[in-house]
């Protein structure tokens, strides 16, 4: 007999094997592995989906339950999505099924709907005779009957008595009156159209139409057009001979057409037939791309980070290289921050690789994305672009895969399952063979470092294209500004800047990048602001629990009453966009200060009508959040003023350091990217902080070194891991008691281990930043190791056996690995 091993979507992660079932005789040809079926599953023998991972012969057998029902016509998954599937378990603490499913569209979903049908061969006297007496029973079976059969739970709940039916459809079960069945529904179906075509040659048709012509003159119409067209889609018939599609379907009858369905896509890109040579590359940009080049077609899996300033024409040697992949007969996936993801860049891929270009994106709907996949699986577009979730797109053949703004958080999963892109970017490219390439003009420190340690290769390019210069940039010292009676929020430089951008009618952007629950406290006499005691940072005030706290060592103290010196009173500093615009419409009536954040998008001014604005209107002044700091080329674009630098400096985290310094360098980059030379201007409360200071020299190289030495002596990534165990309940004691509990166990693994710079640590439980979310409270517990096989063993343990004690009833436990927020 043929034995299938299958991954379970009902099982937990504590009980997440390869489960054993008989194959049905009529279902071993049809069956492959990465095909779904329906099985039964636990004590109550519920349908559970599943995954089928392999297939074997095996010795005859009767213990096993046997596979219900297929689900896939063809694979959803090919061998290489099994194998990614079993290791995203393994890597990221997830069930096989929750990994399969998050690397399907959600257009392939299933919904399992339960429901109940009259049992083959029971008539309606058999049922009658055998409900009487029982009012409830009766009634369920008169719903069946009259819902033609089959009712799914919800509709028989429905029945208004008040009461909970399955005890009586447990009874009418062993009856046998009624048997159980799962139905497995999709969210989204394939979709189709009839397209006709011509059954007979055209002069036998239109000699058969003939003699009708009078009397059936649509008929006539249609097959005259047809015989013109060859074939034609029968919307398309009807709509240019206005005839019925019974009109049609009478002509398919008549065997004068022959009607066929096929598959159409839901996603439309403009079709782009003349497809655009690439511009030349500059010197360095040739140089780089030769290098990436080679390693590309060297037939081993490689990595590489190109590491390019603002301006210096990444998205170029992209192009090129993409071209290169395509030539080779491969594909390519490019991925880039939610965001970053404009129509124009878009536009720009289209219009050099046209039809073959595939996007998949959370902008469009299920369907579209749906069918934008299935292009991509059957090999009618090769080059893919789109955020996180492209990292799974189903490429045969992987050439190349890029991570644009590679440190960016948004490439971490906070989802079901918690990935990070590249590393299942790497893992697609080992099994390809392909090259991965890492795009950034601030490298994250792992990334950098991976290329000191020569485990990428690196490539970079100095200088902007063109050799426009980079802009000048200026700190002003908001004490200061206090100091002398200027609270407004804007400083008198970043005025008389925007006022010569008026002036001289070029564009600017106001960034501010309001976040929500941590705010700075500063002296509103001397200006001081409060710093941790253990390391050189300031502390950030927390709302939550109303004390200051250190984000690198989490040091935490009471909220001073008074400037511990001077006595003055302490004052909470920062302001949202729209108070900022407020003010600066006060100060410049009459000029557009247009404003982009969370609340000004909505679904009819999507975040590229505003910037197209911005572009072809020339408003004056754009201020933002985020959205406006990354990806924007606009060559008119002079000025950038940072309204509040250190905003970002104060999240509770270990790469505040490195996101601020991202950040600022992102927004400084927008201005002087055309002829024109660029200025911006950052505000800042803490004009001495190093990673202001560096920013505004834009010195990424020396910001490195010195964020490396902090994380070596702080023990951070990437010089140990941090696996992050976070758990979630409605009764704090409850949480915190399986918070030791997970202490305890970790404890073993740990102590032998200790000494050393490598040595593991072990560190809270800690609130999380927010304590209590939806009456839920969250604490963590901390690892601090070298993340490798036997550590994930253990942590695999301890998390099977949380989950399955019998004292963490209600809790969640979600594990991060190098967490970014
Ligand atoms: N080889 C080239 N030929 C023509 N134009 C180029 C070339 N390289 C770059 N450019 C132009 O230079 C500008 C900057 O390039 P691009 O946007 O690719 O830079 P980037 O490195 O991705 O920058 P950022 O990191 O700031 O987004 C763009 O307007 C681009 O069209
Ligand atoms: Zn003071
Ligand atoms: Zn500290």
């Amino acid at each position: 007999m043929m034995l299938a091993k299958i991954a379970l979507s009902a099982a937990t992660f504590a009980i997440d094997r390869p489960y054993s079932y008989r194959v049905p005789a009529q279902l071993e040809n049809l069956l492959e592995p990465g095909m779904r079926v329906l099985v039964p599953f636990g004590k109550g023998n519920r349908s559970s989906e599943g995954l089928v991972l392999s297939l074997e012969q095996a010795e005859e057998t009767h213990r096993l339950k046997e596979i219900q029902t297929l689900l896939d016509r063809r694979p959803v998954l090919t061998p290489e999505g099994i194998q990614l599937a079993l290791w995203m378990r393994e890597r990221f603490f997830c069930t096989v099924y929750a990994a399969a499913l998050t690397m399907l569209p959600t257009g392939l979903w299933y919904v399992l709907k339960e429901g109940y049908a009259l049992a083959p061969g029971v008539d309606r006297e058999t049922w009658e005779a055998k409900t009487a007496g029982h009012p409830r029973a009766r009634q369920v079976m008169t719903l069946l009957h009259g819902a033609g059969g089959r009712a799914d739970l919800a509709q028989i709940r429905a029945i208004p008595d008040g009461k909970d039916p399955r005890g009586v459809l447990r009874e009418l079960e062993k009856a046998g009156l009624v048997v159980r069945e799962t139905q497995a529904r999709r969210k989204v179906k394939d979709k189709t159209e009839q397209i006709a075509s011509l059954a007979v040659d055209p002069a036998e048709a239109l000699a058969r139409m003939e003699p009708r012509r009078k009397t059936a003159p649509m008929g006539y119409e249609v097959t005259s057009l047809l015989c013109n067209l060859g074939s034609a889609s029968v919307k398309e018939l009807c709509y240019f001979t206005g005839a019925s599609h019974q009109t049609v379907k009478s002509l398919e009858k008549r065997g004068i057409l022959r009607l066929q369905e096929r598959e159409v896509f839901r996603h439309q890109l403009p079709d782009i037939r003349q497809t655009q040579p690439l511009s030349p590359l500059n010197e360095a940009q040739q140089a780089a791309y030769e290098g990436l080049r080679a390693l590309m077609n060297g037939g081993k899996p490689e990595a590489a980070l190109l590491y390019g300033v603002t301006g210096s024409g990444k998205t170029q040697v992209y192009l090129h290289l993409i071209e290169q992949t395509l030539a080779a007969g491969r594909g390519a996936i490019v991925m880039v921050p939610e965001i970053a993801l404009t129509p124009s860049l878009l536009q720009l891929f289209l219009t050099h690789f046209g039809r073959q270009v595939a996007v998949l994106h959370s902008c469009l709907s299920t369907g579209e994305r749906y069918d934008e996949w299935k292009r991509v699986r059957d090999g009618q577009a090769s080059v893919v672009i789109g955020t996180r979730s492209a990292v799974f797109a189903p490429l045969a053949d992987v050439g190349l895969m890029i991570l644009d703004e590679e440190q960016e958080s948004s490439y971490q999963s906070e989802s079901m399952v918690r990935y990070h892109a590249r590393e299942v970017a790497k893992f697609r490219c080992t099994h390809h063979k392909g090259l991965l390439l890492l795009g950034s003009a601030t490298p994250a420190v792992e990334s950098r470092y991976a290329a000191e340690m020569g485990q990428y290769h690196l490539f970079t390019l100095r200088q902007r294209y063109n050799a426009h210069q980079m802009p000048k940039v200026r700190l002003v010292d908001m004490k200061q500004e206090l100091r002398q009676g200027n609270a407004t929020g804007l400083s008198g430089l970043l005025r008389e800047e925007l006022e010569e951008n008026l002036r001289r009618g070029e564009q600017s952007i106001l960034f501010l990048n309001r976040r929500g629950n941590s705010r700075m406290v500063v002296c509103s006499q001397c200006g001081e602001v409060p710093t941790c005691p253990r390391c050189s940072v300031h502390l950030t005030y927390h709302s939550a629990n109303g004390r200051l706290m250190c984000h690198y060592c989490g040091h935490s103290q009471p909220l001073p009453e008074l400037c511990p010196h001077c006595y003055g009173r302490l004052q909470f500093v920062g302001m949202g966009t729209q108070k900022l615009q407020e003010a600066l419409e006060e100060s410049y009536p009459g000029v557009e200060i247009m404003r982009m954040d969370a609340d000004t998008i909505t679904a009819t001014q999507s975040h590229e009508v505003l910037l197209d604005r911005f572009r072809w209107k020339q408003v004056p002044i754009l201020l933002g959040t985020q959205m406006v700091a990354k990806g924007l080329d606009f060559a008119n674009v002079t000025l950038v003023g940072v309204v509040d630098g250190d905003l970002s400096l104060y999240a509770d985290n270990y790469r505040a350091a490195e996101r601020t310094f991202s950040l600022l360098t992102q927004v400084v980059g927008r201005a002087g990217r055309g002829e024109k030379l660029g200025r911006a201007v950052i505000q800042t409360w803490t004009p001495d902080n190093d990673v202001i200071n560096l920013a505004a020299r834009q010195d990424y190289d020396t910001f490195y070194e010195e964020e490396r030495e902090m994380r070596r002596m702080l023990r951070f990534p990437p010089f140990l891991d941090l696996f992050r165990i976070t758990l979630s309940g409605p009764e704090e004691t409850q949480v915190l008691r399986a918070c030791a509990v997970i202490r305890r166990s970790l404890e073993p693994w740990v102590k032998p281990r200790q000494q050393g710079p490598e040595g593991p640590e072990v560190l809270g439980p800690a609130p999380a930043p927010v304590l209590k979310v939806n009456n839920r409270y969250r604490y963590r517990v901390l690892l601090k190791c070298r993340n490798g096989r036997e550590i994930r063993a253990v942590l695999a343990q301890i998390l099977q056996a949380a989950q399955q004690d019998r004292a963490n009833r209600g809790l969640s436990i979600a594990m991060d690995v190098n967490p970014m927020d």
